[in-house]
């Protein structure tokens, strides 16, 4: 499905918040935290269920923020979850040569490339192959797929800054966004460090309290804020407090 043009004021308002253009010296990638949430702060309705939150416009913003990305990270629960695609549909003179290259955190090696709509993708040359990063040498290699040998702090959870290293030395991935899911952005909000920017799309509905939902284990302020009203959406930009 072929996505609605870009409302012409939305890309002054992201400006601020996007990576910088290539020829920054930065040693770590410039990180974008963004994903859609409902007012009752959930990303899914559950466990295990894609759901759709974001508007079309906002949905355009998607794919205008994964043209500028060099990079575009998901945990293994939103791999299994929804198979996504990942690609980048904006900019369609194009083609689709914008897309970021996936980068999917799988520790445990419970996702596969093969038949997944990634793969697909890929074999239409509408998407890139992915980085599947995992804490051991992969029990089977899959054709096409990179594999990053990366430390874990514990059995699901990476070392973040030694992942963005690698990934910026070993893969030369300059910007990366993150889109989820809950266990990945919980984690993330709290390191200002790391984070770069911070894109939040917020959906006029409620998806209940059986839905997976957003909320780090600490209070976390934000700076820098801007915020951005669409047809039915909101859409919040801002620095993470502490970032540099
Ligand atoms: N509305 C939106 O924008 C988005 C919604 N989602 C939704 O989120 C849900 C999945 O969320 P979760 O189950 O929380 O899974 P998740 O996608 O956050 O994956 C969690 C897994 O990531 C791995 N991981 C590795 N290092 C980690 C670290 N340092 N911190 C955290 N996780 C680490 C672990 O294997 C962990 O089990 C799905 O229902 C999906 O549809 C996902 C992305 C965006
Ligand atoms: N921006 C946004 N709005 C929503 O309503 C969403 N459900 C998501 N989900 C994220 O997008 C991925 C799906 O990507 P494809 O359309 O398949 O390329 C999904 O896995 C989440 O990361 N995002």
């Amino acid at each position: 499905m072929s996505l609605q043009p870009l409302r012409d004021d939305l890309p002054r308002f992201l400006e601020p918040y996007l990576p910088q253009p290539s020829g920054s010296q930065a040693a770590k990638p410039f990180v974008t935290l963004t994903y859609a949430q409902s007012l009752d702060s959930r990303i899914s309705k559950g466990k295990g269920i894609r759901t759709t939150i974001s508007h079309a416009e906002t949905k355009t913003m998607t794919h205008y923020l994964r043209y500028h990305h060099d990079g575009i990270l998901i945990g293994s629960g939103t791999v299994l979850a929804d198979d996504p695609g990942l690609n980048c549909k904006y900019g369609s003179e194009e083609g689709y040569s914008h897309s970021p290259r996936p980068i999917v955190l799988d520790s445990r090696q419970q996702w596969r490339f093969e038949g997944s709509k990634m793969k697909d993708l890929y074999l239409k040359s509408q998407g890139q192959a992915p980085i599947v990063v995992v804490s051991e040498e992969p029990r089977e290699r899959e054709k096409d797929v990179a594999y990053l040998l990366c430390p874990y702090l514990s059995s699901s959870r990476v070392d973040w800054k030694t992942l963005l290293k690698k990934l910026h030395d070993e893969f030369d991935i300059k910007s990366i966004m993150v889109e989820g899911g809950a266990t990945v952005i919980n984690d993330l909000l709290l390191k200002p460090a790391l984070v770069d920017a911070l894109i939040i799309t917020i959906g006029s509905r409620f998806l209940g309290s059986s839905g997976v939902e957003v909320s780090p284990i600490q209070s976390v302020e934000l700076e820098a804020v801007a915020w951005w009203n669409g047809t039915a959406d909101a859409v919040l930009c801002a620095k993470l407090s502490g970032s540099k």
